[in-house]
């Protein structure tokens, strides 16, 4: 059975312990022959490094591994790179999240004047890095998940229109349907979704039984007006991501048609939304205190201790095995269904063809074969036009250094929708940006 090379780039990530234990648990159906961390933060990079070298050694003696801040050691022949970079860390999350907050507007990762502040940078630092990883593997799947990835893929559709081994991937449709699977009683792998719109934006217009053929969608909207909705993980979750799932039961009652996801609460509600966000603490602090401060205190644990013990089951990792089986899909040519990101090129009928959607696609070695979902209503084309027009203006900023085209993306983004809030928004995150963002003139 062959083995693959792979390189993870953001090594120093949260998510990073995530991937290395999911990489031990199926070595068997994705036998890794190397493996390598590559961040431009060495610092930060170095417990987790210190404690894949402590795991592989228990766990998986015969993967070559390493972790490094050389593209040239990290990048060279390899089959997969996983990319989960943080383009300005969490400290600038944190910017993006209380600027706009701090203005009365939406402050969150991926939407919004935070996301597309978070996108300038995000286009800045793949770009760079996917030139590197092709100077050294031109070969190599490049799987993305950085964020926000409805902004970086319409940047890497453009930077590199040639290339058809980027892949862009968000888990949070996967993690909508096993929510669902959860509430059903069922596996989420006997559910058959079909699913329309842009990443963060978007709605599942069935849900079938694989077996039966049955459309669950009814079923489901008796379920959550009852019973209201849950993430399948509830029980490692924070009270702010319990809230935004808890969401879906009012979009749903005022929006039955589709199941949405959980994403969408920001663009339909945005000032219901703004006022129970708060703007000292949001979801960047909760992270930093949470998340981050258990990761590096495993590693710390772990490095002292120099085994792992039972810390091998201390993180779930549904969004590292995810990202893995899409690696498996093309490795093995599967041809399994995952919902992706996409050049639209008529999967929804109704919208411009260089849109990138996230529809199901059938993955395997050639690539994603998007699913079509024909033409979508009136109403969610409205919402998805002015979104993707909006994110492919701010792609046009970053390509022409345009501060007018900004002005137009942050305008028409209906998460600010007026002009004067818009540039006080967008001049404030230049300012916080110096450095981090082309200039725009
Ligand atoms: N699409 C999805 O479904 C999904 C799900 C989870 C996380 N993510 C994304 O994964 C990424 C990591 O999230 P996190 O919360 O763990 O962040 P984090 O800040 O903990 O980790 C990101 C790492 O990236 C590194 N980094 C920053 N710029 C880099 C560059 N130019 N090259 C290489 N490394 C660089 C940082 O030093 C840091 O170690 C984010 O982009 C996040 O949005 C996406
Ligand atoms: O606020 P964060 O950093 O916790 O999450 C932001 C990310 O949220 C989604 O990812 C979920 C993921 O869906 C779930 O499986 C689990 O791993 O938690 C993640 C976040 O905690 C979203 O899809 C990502 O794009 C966001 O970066
Ligand atoms: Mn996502």
């Amino acid at each position: 059975m062959k083995k693959f090379n792979v390189c993870i780039v953001g090594g120093g990530s949260t998510y990073t312990l995530g991937f290395l234990k999911s990489f031990v648990r199926l070595k068997e159906e994705f036998p890794l022959s190397k493996l390598v961390l590559f961040d431009i933060d060495a610092k930060r990079q170095e417990p987790i490094g210190k404690y894949g070298e402590i795991m592989f050694a228990e766990r998986y003696p015969d993967l070559e591994f390493a972790y490094t801040t050389d593209p040239k050691t990290a990048y060279e022949n390899m089959d997969f790179i996983f990319m989960q970079m943080r383009a300005g860390g969490l400290k600038m999350r944190r910017e993006d999240e209380h600027i706009p907050l701090s203005m009365g507007l939406i402050g969150q990762e991926t939407c919004g004047a935070g996301g597309m502040a978070y996108g300038l940078r995000s286009c800045v630092d793949m770009i760079e890095a996917i030139h590197q990883i092709r100077e050294y593997s031109p070969n190599a799947w490049i799987l993305n998940y950085s964020n926000p990835a409805a902004i970086v893929a319409e940047a890497l559709r453009r930077e590199f229109p040639e290339d058809k081994r980027i892949l862009n991937i968000c888990d949070q449709p996967e993690n909508v349907v096993r929510s669902t699977s959860r509430l059903l009683g069922c596996s989420w792998e006997d559910l058959d979704p079909v699913y329309f719109g842009l990443n963060h934006y978007g709605w599942f217009t069935h849900m079938y039984d694989k077996k039966t053929g049955e459309d669950l969608l009814p079923k489901i909207r008796e379920i959550v007006k009852e019973k209201g909705f849950l993430p399948q993980d509830a029980e490692q979750r924070d009270q702010s991501w319990l809230d935004t799932y808890g969401f879906v039961q009012t979009m749903l009652e005022d929006f039955p048609d589709y199941l949405p996801n959980t994403y969408d609460g920001y663009y339909l509600y945005p000032d219901y939304k703004v006022s129970h966000l708060n703007p000292n603490f949001t979801r960047a602090d909760e992270v930093m205190a949470g998340r981050e401060a258990r990761v590096f205190k495993e590693c710390e644990e772990v490095i002292k201790e120099g085994k792992l013990g039972d810390k091998f089951h201390a993180i779930s990792d549904a969004h590292a095995e995810m990202m893995i089986k899409v690696a498996e899909a093309i490795a093995y040519n599967t041809n399994g269904r995952f919902i992706l990101i996409v050049e639209n090129d008529g999967a929804i009928a109704n919208m411009q063809k260089d849109a990138m959607v996230e529809v199901v696609c059938e993955l395997g070695i050639n690539g994603p074969r998007p699913m079509r979902v024909g033409s979508i209503p009136q109403f969610y084309l409205g919402l998805l036009v002015q979104q993707v027009s909006s994110e492919k203006l701010l792609v046009d900023a970053f390509y022409e250094h345009s501060y007018e085209k900004a002005l137009q993306a942050f305008t028409l983004n209906r998460l600010i929708n007026d002009a004067k809030k818009a540039r006080k928004v967008l001049d404030a995150l230049i300012e916080a940006n110096k450095g981090m963002w082309p200039e725009l003139k």
